[in-house]
């Protein structure tokens, strides 16, 4: 379990982050051990694919990436190796042609000229940004910091070196620049059932100011952002993180002062213009309908779901 132990540990320090990456490394890394599981197959399995699922609880990704690799089956260890290895590589190009199409499906909703508000560092939402700069438009984005872990310095890296220009702001600022904003985009880490959006804290107040400003409110979410529990009634857990990474010395010590750190929040359906998934700009309230037809579960109301196969494409 050594390896499974320390691409656990990655996850939860962080190492690897943001909804895709995780999903895609717990598949990487389910398909690698498999390799090396010699004997008990089914049990290694599922001692390591549950040691990777309590690692960040937020992201449906993580879920939804397990359950797919999982879901293999065969007549013996052999057989049933093999067949985990497949959908672990079938998992892995749907992360990586996902965010491709939604790239090209989203940067048509970017006019030449404009300026696009992102937060965190979300591989899908950048997708679009970079696809939009590919077909020669000339934009600017403003990133928020993404305090308390700074995933906006990431962004504001990757995209300026990119060759974008690039305006790094702190969270508290949005609503201050919001008038100069002509798009938000930013990525998902769940989409619920009745259409909300959980992603990195702060989101809800871009929607907010974006709704207010009359500025389109985009999400770029991958079908595997959408959760199939929360169509079986599931909330969706929102991680609350270690209060040291918001602040440290004295002011932690007091016995007075509690520091809350959640990691993400909820932003209703209300406040989405529209969903670029990779089989289409969809709107939230269509989300029902993707967990239905395109996750694929099997049981309404059972305990079992099971993306299936056959509808990946
Ligand atoms: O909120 C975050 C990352 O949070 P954290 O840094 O806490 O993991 C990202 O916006 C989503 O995960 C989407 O990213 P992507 O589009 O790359 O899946």
């Amino acid at each position: 379990m050594d390896l499974i132990d320390e691409a656990a540990r990655k996850i939860e320090s962080m190492e690897v982050r943001g909804a895709a990456r995780i999903a895609r490394f717990a598949a990487e890394t389910l398909r690698e051990y498999a390799k090396s599981v010699k004997t008990n197959f089914d049990e290694e399995m599922r001692r390591a694919s549950e040691r990777l699922m309590n690692t960040r609880p937020t992201a449906v990704s993580l879920f939804n990436a397990i359950n797919y690799v999982m879901s293999y089956s065969g007549e013996n260890d052999e057989e049933k190796r093999e067949s985990l290895i497949r959908r672990a590589e079938e998992f892995i190009e749907w992360v990586d042609t996902a965010r491709e199409k939604i790239g090209r499906t989203g940067a048509k909703r970017i006019v030449d000229g404009s300026t696009v508000m992102t937060h965190c560092n979300s591989s899908a939402a950048l997708s679009v940004i970079k696809h939009a700069f590919d077909e020669g438009k000339d934009i600017r984005v403003i990133a928020t910091e993404s305090r308390p872990r700074h995933q906006g310095y990431l962004t504001t890296k990757e995209l300026a070196d990119y060759g974008i220009d690039v305006t790094l702001i702190v969270d508290s600022a949005v609503r201050y620049f919001m008038k100069e904003v002509d798009v938000v985009v930013v990525g998902a880490d769940t989409i619920t059932v009745n259409g909300a959006l959980i992603n990195k804290i702060g989101t809800s107040q871009i929607a907010l100011a974006a709704k207010e400003a009359r500025v389109p409110f985009m999400v770029a979410a991958e079908t595997y952002k959408f959760s199939p529990k929360t169509l079986l009634g599931e909330l969706v857990v929102i991680e609350e993180r270690d209060a040291r990474e918001v602040i440290g010395g004295d002011l932690l010590e007091h016995p007075n002062v509690t520091v809350r750190n959640p990691a993400f929040d909820v932003t209703p359906r209300d406040y989405i213009d529209l969903i670029i998934t990779e089989i289409g700009a969809i709107p939230p309230e269509m989300a029902y309908i993707v967990i239905r037809d395109h996750l694929g579960y099997r049981e309404f109301g059972g305990e079992e779901i099971t993306l299936s196969p056959e509808h990946y494409d």
